[in-house]
């Protein structure tokens, strides 16, 4: 059914609805972020829509976003832009004077589990309390052993995606102030997607704007290929949850609310229109990637300074073009493979690369 579907090409048919084109994307940490960015480009790009950029490689991250990181944004001039993604400190007044008042607002969020163990990972160097610890296991037994609060990105180490969001990582959990920041969110995101369901985020964000099918088909981006799968032992995940309590509640909460949503939007539809999405993810990597899906390791380093959202402590999967692309085809293929700031593949609305001129380090230097 779903390849029958794809054969008409049923996604192009055209909707009844009129597509967003303003959108804040609040680019979390380590939630296939980077993924979601190469739609938003690519999108943007064809669309010839303006980016709100940073200044520099991020909006000041850690700090709280500020109107002032923007590239080239003087609030006077009363100027907007149609889309902003890169990582920030979220925070509501500042984002709103960027961007136009019909904005739409997503964010993305993962399992405080998994997060976890990517984080510990990916982040092993920049937070001081995991740098401390010998292992993951060691941190996740003792994490107060390792952990100093408010100590310079140790946020990537407690409740990450409750600081990016603009909140106090470090605050004692209780249910009435977890529901208010909650409710705060919920004022504010219009969506929330889940990088765990993935497929189906997308089969939601699409719907949610307007936009076709092909336009939410993507590669996975920034995995890891040493990820080893972690057997941690339900103690240990339980451990996890609690040490994270804020996002642990945060993720039960938009994990609720996410399911509501697929249920409005209907199950069969939804498991009909994820296997078109798989289906045409699967034709565009066998037409665009080397050895159809499964690109070769490549060691990243500190210091090449082109794959900025990669730091070069684990290894990543690097996506390679098949050689024999027409060029129409070649075209089309590097944009789906475009990482964040890959100034080969600056679309036009980026008239420089927003690192030009810094020093070539990873991210947060
Ligand atoms: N499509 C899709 N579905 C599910 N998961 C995905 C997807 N794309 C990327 N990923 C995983 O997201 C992790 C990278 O996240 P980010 O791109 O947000 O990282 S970063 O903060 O910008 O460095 C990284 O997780 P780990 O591999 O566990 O580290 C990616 O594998």
């Amino acid at each position: 059914d779903a390849f029958l579907n794809l054969k008409l090409g049923s996604w192009h048919s055209p909707r009844l609805c009129t597509p967003k084109t303003n959108v804040m994307f609040l680019k979390t940490h380590k939630t296939a972020s980077c993924t979601i960015l190469n739609l938003l480009y690519r999108f943007g790009e064809k669309h010839n829509l303006t980016f709100a950029l940073p200044k520099g490689y991020h909006f000041d991250y850690p700090n709280f976003f500020n109107s002032r990181s923007v590239k080239g944004f003087w609030w006077q001039n009363g100027q907007h832009y149609n889309m902003m993604s890169s990582h920030m400190r979220f925070n509501r007044p500042e984002v709103q004077s960027v961007m136009p008042a019909d904005t739409f607002y997503i964010s993305i969020l993962r399992h405080p589990v998994s997060l976890a163990e990517s984080s510990f990972n990916y982040f092993h160097f920049l937070a001081p309390a995991f740098k401390h610890s010998p292992s993951f296991e060691d941190f996740i037994a003792n994490p107060w052993k390792y952990y100093i609060p408010y100590l310079r990105f140790n946020h990537l180490a407690r409740n990450m995606l409750w600081f990016d969001l603009g909140f106090d990582h470090n605050a004692e959990f209780s249910l009435q102030s977890a529901q208010s920041v909650v409710a705060e969110i919920q004022q504010t995101f219009h969506f929330i997607l889940l990088a765990d369901y993935f497929d189906q985020s997308m089969v939601l964000l699409r719907d949610a704007l307007c936009w076709s099918l092909d336009d939410v088909v993507t590669f996975r981006h920034n995995a890891r290929t040493n990820a080893k799968p972690k057997c941690l032992s339900p103690a240990q995940e339980e451990q996890l949850k609690k040490w994270n309590a804020l996002d642990w509640y945060l993720y039960q909460s938009f994990n609720k609310t996410f399911w509501e949503k697929v249920e409005r939007f209907g199950k069969r539809r939804m498991d009909k229109e994820v296997a078109i999405l798989q289906a045409r993810r699967e034709e565009l990597q066998n037409l665009c990637l080397l050895k159809e899906g499964k690109p070769p390791k490549v060691k990243q380093s500190l210091g090449q300074g082109v794959q900025r959202c990669q730091t070069g402590y684990v290894t990543m999967m690097k996506h390679t073009l098949n050689s024999n692309l027409s060029i129409s085809d070649k075209e089309l293929c590097s944009r789906m493979i475009r990482e964040e700031y890959e100034p080969v593949f600056y679309p036009s609305f980026m008239d420089e690369a927003p690192c030009q001129g810094c020093p070539q380090l990873g991210p947060y230097q």
